[in-house]
């Protein structure tokens, strides 16, 4: 049932407000209504620049992270860890928010699942995709530690973090002005919450990734929320402070922690065969056509 307007008294006082047209700019007037409502991210001040979404693939339990700089005139927007079997999901999402995808980006070279990042580009003309050099896969635009990925005037600062697999990346979020924006950090495989990736292929090490997550995730402010590629036991998110309490592996000593990965007895990923090969070339790039 549509309740007429003057039923709803609040909304019925905002439509006759004379103050409210005016605190619309020109541009954002002709956004429809449904883009202003959703653009905003929650946060206050300099967070409201920052639009953030996380998205699950319950098959391969991927999360990939859709931001966006939705003060930026163009709202340009990342996808970080898309999924091939739900790009168009996430495609029109960014679509209904009124997003300008710029970059489709990887932590790593995924074993579990196709990424997402070839078919967008096929979708959506000049979408780069994004991995690190040190993973060996092909790719519009690599990116080394040390690196800041910018979009708008938000950026994601490149950290190394190898171990899980020999290139992978955690990304963490930043403001250009130096603004105090909600602080970040999308780990890939390298930290999964109170758990880590495995570390027996892809140039796995162990001792590496114990090195990784305590020299570069480990040491960020303990409030930095942590975003991994996947979760099994339906957690979200977490902290640096909660992971370097409670992490069932990465808070033992690194001798324990080797025992602890050697002894994971993981099957290999269903898909291993398949999405190694296809994400070495950063997913697929020529899709069959539709009949
Ligand atoms: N069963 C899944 C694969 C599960 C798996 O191996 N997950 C990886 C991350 S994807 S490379 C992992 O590192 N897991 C760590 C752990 O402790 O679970 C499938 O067949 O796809
Ligand atoms: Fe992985």
């Amino acid at each position: 049932m549509v309740l007429p307007l003057r039923l709803i008294p609040r909304l019925a006082a905002a439509a006759r407000s004379p103050r409210a047209p005016r605190s619309i700019s020109p541009r954002a007037r002709s956004v429809p209504a449904l883009t202003m409502a959703a653009a905003y991210s929650t946060g206050s001040g300099a967070g409201r620049r920052l639009l953030f979404r996380q998205l699950f693939e319950k098959e391969s339990s991927t999360y990939t992270y859709l931001l966006a700089d939705v003060a930026d005139p163009d709202k340009p927007a990342v996808l970080i860890d898309p999924v091939d079997r739900t790009v168009d999901r996430d495609l029109n999402l960014i679509k209904e928010l009124g997003l300008k995808l710029v970059y489709a980006m990887n932590t790593h070279v995924h074993a579990d699942h196709v990424t997402g990042t070839g078919l967008i580009k096929t979708k959506v003309p000049g979408v780069k995709s994004v991995i690190s050099r040190a993973s060996g896969a092909k790719s519009d635009h690599f990116v080394d530690h040390g690196d800041k990925l910018q979009f708008g005037n938000l950026f994601l600062e490149v950290r190394a973090t190898p171990g899980h697999t020999a290139g992978c990346v955690t990304y963490i979020t930043g403001d250009a002005d130096g603004q105090p924006s909600p602080r970040m950090a999308f780990t890939g495989d390298a930290l999964i919450i109170r758990a880590c990736g495995r570390t027996d292929f892809q140039g796995g090490s162990s001792d590496l990734l114990y090195q990784s997550v305590h020299s570069q995730i480990f040491t960020l402010p303990k409030d930095t929320l942590l975003y991994p590629a996947h979760d099994y036991k339906g957690f979200t998110v977490s902290t640096v402070e909660e992971e370097v309490a409670y992490n069932g592996r990465l808070t033992k000593d690194k001798e324990t922690f080797k025992t602890i990965m050697d002894n994971l007895n993981l099957p290999y990923p269903k898909m291993i065969d398949v999405a190694v090969p296809a994400n070495l070339v950063c997913g697929i790039q020529d899709p069959p056509p539709k009949i």
